[in-house]
């Protein structure tokens, strides 16, 4: 059992300030995390303010989130975290947060979210014009991480070329990046096009 590098407990730190200089991680919300190169996972012990991780607030665990430190508790969300990494090797970086736009728009009903024609849509992979679209899936959120885990497999199953993130209902959104600016990149990019969707929805 190896410490986690300095530098990968300072990037999960910075990347919890900058979430929740966006407000989108309230009271104790959000998690954070980061494939290691060792193949283990860091990720943000729970319960913890994202802006104020201190510098014992991210721990390991492996690829199925079980903690190397039995006495330390990861976030209450790693299954679905690891769940990334089990998935898409390419995934080094995941973000959950709590934003108001992806809490109210997810409330609103439906199984997904239609994002097109936005500029900031360059920001998903595979996407060179604003003249696409990406299917957001919406989830409905459970307490049961495992539970909640398996559904979201069925969701990339059916429709392999889902984008890297999902919406829970009512809960918040999950993003994936090749590294922890990648990841910070779409989730700003994804937090910005649901921002206008929610504008778009108070328009008369
Ligand atoms: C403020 S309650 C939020 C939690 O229930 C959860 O959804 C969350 O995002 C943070 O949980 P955590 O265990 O700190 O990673
Ligand atoms: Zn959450």
């Amino acid at each position: 059992m190896s410490p986690l590098p300095a530098e990968a407990v300072e990037t999960i730190r910075a990347a919890g300030r900058r979430l929740d200089q966006r407000g989108w991680v309230p009271a104790t919300a959000g998690n954070i995390s980061l494939r290691l190169a060792d193949g283990r996972i860091a990720i943000t012990r729970s319960g913890f303010h994202k802006g104020f991780i201190p510098e014992d607030g991210a721990m390991a665990v492996d690829l199925h989130g079980r903690p190397e430190a039995s006495n330390l508790r990861p976030s209450a969300e790693t299954g679905l975290h690891c769940g990334i990494y089990r998935r898409f090797p390419a995934a080094r970086a995941a973000l959950h947060g709590h934003s108001v736009p992806a809490t109210v728009l997810s409330r609103r009903g439906g199984d997904h979210l239609e994002l097109s024609g936005y500029e900031l849509l360059k920001a998903f992979p595979g996407l060179p014009t604003h003249e696409a679209s990406i299917r957001l899936p919406i989830l409905d959120n459970d307490q049961d991480i495992a539970r909640l885990q398996a559904r979201v497999e069925q969701v990339w199953d059916a429709a392999p070329d889902v984008p890297p993130g999902y919406i829970l209902r009512g809960h918040g959104v999950y993003v994936w990046g090749e590294d922890m600016p990648g990841a910070l990149m779409r989730l700003e990019a994804l937090e910005f096009m649901l921002a206008c969707e929610l504008e778009a929805a108070r328009l008369p």
